[in-house]
């Protein structure tokens, strides 16, 4: 058989790493060095050459949406292969193992996942439960302690408090909730992974069955696993399978949710018939991109080490960008897409990056000013907005009636009379007797535990639930989904609320339609209802596929979302002390290494161009901020970067959005002040140097001076004494 294809488009290294004979394998190689291309070609290899069945392959991803590029990869070298092989993100994978064997995980069959938010509202409900000050004992704290010990493959009973009071109250807070969950048919995140290796754990056949199918297992962006999903791997390999895994020590990014770069020299010593091969010539970026990145990660101590060269052209410079606030840093962003656009370039090229979700607000205003599609990959997707939740409360409360997270968010959405002391009853109910709310609803209604107003109301609730799945039974699902928006009166409910947002609500609303209409269980769902899958569906890939994904569109994320990808044109904005590396690492010290691998990930997505930008005053969360530029600038060797001055900015030509409007103004107001771009002036304390910059008007007027011996300030023209020269 011929199987060159298999090799075509490789260098040495990844061949090796392609065709090496069935062992396990640790490729370990820096940004853009084919690692994710070596994985895929590996497992077309095995399918062809060593002819291994689709069965036995299991491969890890990172996102729902690189499983699906990767799948699509595979059948392109090496044709169709559907639902045999699994192929997925560690929670993907670990659910779709918990559906297939839900009784032995002791779980309902309509067991429903619950997101970040509403395990949020359960934790929060809990601890009111018990009287706690949520001052002094914050909700998020406890989730955070929740998620962690699951992330550590640790339940309560495996935990001692000993003597700490604090932490003997998390644990109560802790088993609390996991009993609400169990009660409910709720699973968590982190659930998911920690039950789907209690499962194998507790189940020898079960799991002599899986290391019997799993020969092959393959695990990307192996750097960023954590304890459970570690153990999980090393579990279900047994001592037969053969496991590759690609990583990059210095992209590990996710240490402050529990990954652990220690896993790869684990995996090392535990598998230790295991061939390391390296992978150091960079396919994706220009030689001053990858300079620039290579000369910044050095900074960090405790490296794995690796060289990482490119036999590319040193291309452009990085552009750097000082801001003088957020609106002339996303005013300066969209105009260097406007140019990349005008010069033939795509949309879908052009990347912006960003520490914290917050930052993209203003970034989106400035795009849609200038009329420039945008996505926000990850960001608020559509299956957490709001008005979707409460459909999917109704749509999951029809599928379990226990699922007691979806009965507290619709039990009074819209507003039908059920007030929080009626609601209080229940759940105190509900708690005495074990059950879950709607079965204390009804018990309640069956012993008169309610009266009057309240005991209507109620009953009115289970009731139109009711009547909303026998309504249901024989339609299809986006007619059912459309039903139950209606009948449940979510609709009417926005409709009254009126503006802009309400309709945008609407529109959302009538979006879930769509996405039902067009919705397909794949295949690791067949055993799952319509419904169920849907539910599912919802809930793991929030909203990863968001707006049209075929779209020419800017991409917009955060640093940490944008793993694994590339794109033509980058942008980091936000380079600032204080926002990146963030505060708390900062204080916290050793988190700084963290925050500069989150750099270094950043700057190696630009293939073409980066442009680097912080502002100095920055107004976010609500505070106004004046920072200085990160220390990941200073780091960055000065031969690798273009500074690049507003001069040319404000000269561009005026077109005739509002933001360009208020720049020609102020030109004249700047006018009025005497000075001009370009113009030679003295400073008593900083000496001579030139105008390179301005904003504001009247009094308010500020010029930046980029001064021969003090470097570039911002002074207000009122009190800063120029004197013209
Ligand atoms: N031998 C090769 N010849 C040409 N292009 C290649 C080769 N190997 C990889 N590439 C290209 O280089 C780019 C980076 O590859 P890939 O995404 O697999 O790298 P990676 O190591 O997984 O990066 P990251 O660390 O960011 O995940 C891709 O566009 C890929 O198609
Ligand atoms: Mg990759």
């Amino acid at each position: 058989m011929d199987v060159s294809h298999l090799l075509e488009g490789l260098n040495e290294h990844q061949r090796q790493a392609v065709s090496a004979e069935q062992s396990s394998m640790l490729v370990l190689a820096g940004a853009g060095s084919g690692k994710t291309r070596v994985l895929v070609h590996r497992i077309a290899w095995l399918l062809q050459v060593e002819q291994q069945s689709p069965y036995s392959i299991l491969a890890v991803t990172f996102t729902n949406k690189a499983a699906k590029e990767m799948l699509s990869r595979v059948e392109q070298v090496a044709g169709y292969i559907s639902g045999r092989m699994w192929i997925g993100t560690f929670h993907g994978l670990a659910h779709r193992l918990l559906r297939a064997h839900y009784q032995e995980a002791k779980l309902p069959q309509s067991f429903q996942i619950l997101d970040s938010e509403d395990q949020h509202r359960m934790i929060k409900r809990i601890m009111k439960s018990i009287n706690l000050d949520d001052k002094r004992w914050p909700p998020r704290q406890a989730q955070s302690y929740i998620n962690a010990k699951k992330d550590e493959g640790l339940r309560v009973q495996h935990i001692d408090a000993g003597y700490h009071p604090m932490e003997k109250q998390w644990l109560t807070i802790y088993q609390l909730y996991q009993d609400a969950c169990d009660r409910a048919g709720l699973v968590d995140f982190a659930e998911l992974l920690l039950r789907a290796h209690e499962l194998l754990l507790n189940n020898p056949t079960l799991l002599a069955h899986y290391q019997q199918r799993f020969g092959n297992i393959l695990v990307d962006e192996f750097q960023d696993t954590n304890a459970i999903q570690y153990a999980w791997i090393r579990l279900l390999a047994g001592d037969k399978s053969h496991v590759m895994i690609v990583g990059d020590d210095d992209q590990s990014i996710y240490g402050w949710r529990g990954a652990r770069i220690e896993n790869l020299s684990k995996f090392l010593k535990d598998f230790n018939n295991a061939k390391t091969i390296r992978l150091e010539q960079n396919y994706r970026s220009t030689g001053n991109i990858l300079n620039a990145a290579n000369q910044l990660i050095a900074h960090n101590p405790d490296r794995m080490g690796k060289n990482l060269w490119t036999e590319g052209k040193d291309g452009e410079l990085i552009g750097l960008y000082s801001a003088f606030n957020e609106l002339d840093e996303a005013r300066f962003i969209v105009g260097r897409i406007n140019d990349w656009q005008n010069q033939g370039g795509l949309l879908k090229e052009c990347a912006i990056l960003y520490r914290g979700n917050a930052q993209s607000r203003v970034l989106e205003e400035a795009l849609l000013q200038q009329r420039l599609s945008y996505r926000i990959y990850g960001g608020v997707r559509f299956f957490e907005r709001q008005e979707i939740k409460d459909a999917m409360g109704y749509l999951r409360l029809i599928a379990n009636r226990d699922d007691d997270a979806a009965f507290e968010r619709v039990v009074n959405t819209p507003a039908r009379g059920i007030g929080d002391r009626t609601l209080n009853i229940v759940r105190s109910t509900a708690r005495e007797q074990n059950v879950t709310l709607w079965q204390s609803c009804k018990k309640l209604i069956e012993n008169n535990g309610l009266t009057g107003r309240a005991r209507s109301a109620v009953a009115g609730f289970i009731t139109l639930v009711q009547e909303l799945e026998q309504d249901c039974l024989d339609m299809s699902l986006h007619k059912r989904v459309d039903h139950c928006i209606i009948e449940s009166g979510l609709k009417q409910m926005y409709r009254q609320e009126k503006g802009e947002k309400a309709e945008a609500r609407i529109e959302n609303l009538e979006e879930l339609v769509t996405a039902a209409r067009s919705f397909e269980p794949d295949e690791t769902q067949e055993n799952l209802s319509e419904m169920d899958a849907f539910l599912a569906h919802a809930a793991l890939e929030a909203g990863e596929g968001q707006a049209d994904a075929h779209e020419d569109a800017v991409q917009l994320m955060t640093l940490h979302s944008a793993k694994g990808l590339e794109f033509p044109l980058v942008f980091l904005a936000g380079v600032e002390e204080g926002l990146f590396p963030n505060q708390r690492a900062i204080d916290e010290g050793d988190r700084l290494d963290e925050e500069r691998r989150l750099c270094y990930v950043g700057m190696t997505r630009a293939m073409e161009k980066l442009y680097i930008s912080h502002a100095e005053q920055r107004r976010l969360y609500g505070r106004e901020n004046y920072s200085a530029p990160s220390r990941f600038i200073r780091e960055i060797p000065r031969q690798f970067v273009d500074e690049i001055r507003l001069k040319t900015q404000v000269s561009a030509p005026v077109t005739s959005s509002p933001i360009a409007n208020r720049f020609h103004q102020t030109e004249q107001n700047f006018q009025a002040t005497g000075l001009s771009l370009g113009q030679r002036v003295s400073h008593p304390k900083f000496g001579a140097g030139v105008v390179v910059n301005y904003e504001g008007s009247g009094p308010q007027t500020r010029v930046q001076v980029n001064f021969d011996g003090a470097g570039s300030k911002w002074l207000v023209v009122a009190y800063a004494r120029l004197q013209p020269l």
